[in-house]
């Protein structure tokens, strides 16, 4: 953790920058601006950025095997043909909650999708409660509740021997998990792993490395923890120059990068002034510790 290095890398502004995702083949770097409504796919090399706008609020696009990405979309798991920015509706969820939207996604190691909703917000962390619910997309299209009274569904990441899923529900303030049957898709056994600290904001995105420790990005934090979820011990703490830090992922090459998007909506002009990077994505490197490849829809 000595040599750790922040820089902000794409400084175009996200109103909720959020479900970064490295792609490997092309070496770019997906994520979303919910409330800007738009995937942006950021190429380090050449610092271009592809973008697509989607008609609602996007929670999360996670790559598809066959080609293109899958979409959590307002209340809709969708198909995104990225050549001819053309998208395509799989299934619909919370047909009875008007006021609901997808939030964050993450593919599991069997290609399926996983991805919950919540309500609309008021404000940020200011929303009815327990309208959501966590979802996952099976291979074959069909549409698997897990359980419901999320109140905001956030970051997950499953463990490295595929039999534990962790789960963030942001006002719970706390990382928890569930036993995971990677053969059904299947979870049980809802249990504490992480506790917030107070002064460390609300916990938000996540990603596991490659020891097997939670990267959490804290909104309102301006940091990411490193927990170890067997002692349930803050193991690191990165800040970042901006408060609203909204998730993480490891990408790069041999994904040795940590690369972390902030928002800026909810900020007024004061805020604005003294954090001239909101809602910009940044790198952090000198970690000594890598991540793992994401998982690409496949169905
Ligand atoms: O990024 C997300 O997951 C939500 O969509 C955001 O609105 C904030 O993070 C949330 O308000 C804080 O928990
Ligand atoms: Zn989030």
């Amino acid at each position: 953790m000595s040599s750790v290095k922040v820089e902000c890398v794409v400084k175009e502004k996200s109103l909720i920058g959020e479900g970064p995702v490295w792609e490997e083949r092309d070496g770019t770097l997906l994520f979303v601006d919910i409330s800007g409504k738009r995937i942006n796919r950021w190429n380090p090399e050449t610092n271009q950025t592809q973008i697509m706008k989607t008609e609602k609020f996007v929670g999360a696009v996670v790559p598809r095997k066959s080609g293109g990405y899958i979409m959590a979309e307002g209340t809709r798991f969708a198909a995104v043909d990225w050549e001819k920015q053309t998208t395509t509706t799989i299934a619909h969820v919370d047909s009875d909650r008007a006021n609901n939207r997808f939030n964050d996604g993450k593919v599991d190691p069997m290609g399926r999708f996983f991805a919950g909703t919540m309500a609309m917000e008021v404000q940020p962390a200011v929303l009815e409660r327990k309208q959501g619910s966590f979802y996952s997309l099976n291979l074959d299209h069909t549409v698997v509740k897990h359980f419901d009274q999320v109140d905001i569904s956030n970051g997950l990441d499953w463990s490295l021997d595929h039999k534990i899923l962790y789960y963030i529900d942001s006002l719970s303030y706390m990382v928890e998990a569930f036993d995971y049957d990677i053969q059904t898709g299947k979870i049980c056994n809802r249990r504490k792993v992480y506790s917030l600290e107070k002064g460390e904001g609300i916990p938000d995105g996540m990603c596991i490395d490659i020891e097997g420790k939670l990267w959490v990005a804290c909104y309102n934090g301006a940091r990411v923890l490193r927990i170890d979820p067997h002692t349930g011990k803050r193991m690191d703490t990165v800040m970042l120059p901006v408060d609203k830090t909204t998730s993480c992922c490891f990408g790069g090459k041999d994904y040795s990068e940590l690369y972390v998007t902030s928002a800026y909506q909810g900020m007024d002009q004061e805020d604005l002034a003294r954090q001239s990077e909101a809602g910009c994505l940044f790198r952090v490197t000198g970690l000594g510790v890598k991540g793992i490849p994401p998982n690409s829809f496949a169905g």
